[in-house]
């Protein structure tokens, strides 16, 4: 029995155009962003992938890349199930500001700790702990036990709450993780064993 999970970062959204602190935020996806989206649904309809369940955030952006990938995949009317469990980490009062702008306020190391640190959080936002913390109970309860049941599952999330899911697939350490840089619209291909190990991972950005 195959027990395949697709991991993939939502396209381009306007705010990673300007440059901004996303989080909980909602902005659309760009042009770019819905074509990089479209390349995904693309590249899983070439290597013959069809789904029997979806997963996706609240946020517009990683539910627009799913649909965008399920119509190239003529899958537009898959079971989807959204969860906040699954948003971008909450950036807290950086949310909105600009990236650069920060860093001048800041400082470049600061804004790096809040960005790339475990378990700093961005004043009144999430570290990446505290993200893993809500993505990894809603994983192992509700999407693990379908992927092992032989369900062939897809997410569709964010940078930050797709890295708390690979740092506990991988079983990588908090450095290992916070250098790991999900492409936007770039999936990423796990088999598992009966017990949740990797078989083998595929990254399609690579
Ligand atoms: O702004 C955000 O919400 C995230 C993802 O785009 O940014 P960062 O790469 O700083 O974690």
């Amino acid at each position: 029995m195959e027990r395949l999970l697709v991991l993939v970062r939502h396209g381009q959204s306007e705010w990673n155009l300007k440059n901004l602190f996303t989080g909980w935020k909602d902005p659309d996806l760009t042009e770019q962003g819905v074509a990089e989206a479209k390349r995904a649904g693309q590249e899983l309809r070439d290597l013959k992938f069809a789904f029997d369940i979806a997963f996706t955030s609240d946020l517009s952006r990683a539910q627009r890349t799913l649909g965008l990938i399920l119509e190239e995949l003529d899958q537009t009317g898959l079971e989807t199930i959204q969860n906040q469990a699954l948003n971008e980490r909450d950036y807290g009062d950086l949310t909105g500001m600009n990236k650069d702008e920060a860093r001048d306020k800041f400082g470049e190391e600061q804004v790096h700790i809040w960005r790339r640190s475990f378990d700093v959080p961005p004043p009144g936002g999430e570290s990446l702990k505290m993200t893993a913390e809500r993505v990894l109970p809603y994983f192992k309860k509700e999407i693990l036990p379908l992927v092992l049941s032989g369900k062939k599952t897809i997410v569709a999330a964010h940078g930050n709450s797709l890295r708390a899911l690979i740092m506990e697939l991988e079983g990588l350490t908090p450095d290992e993780i916070l250098k790991r840089e999900l492409g936007t619209g770039a999936p990423v291909i796990y088999r598992l064993d009966e017990d949740g190990k990797i078989v083998s991972v595929q990254d399609l950005a690579a």
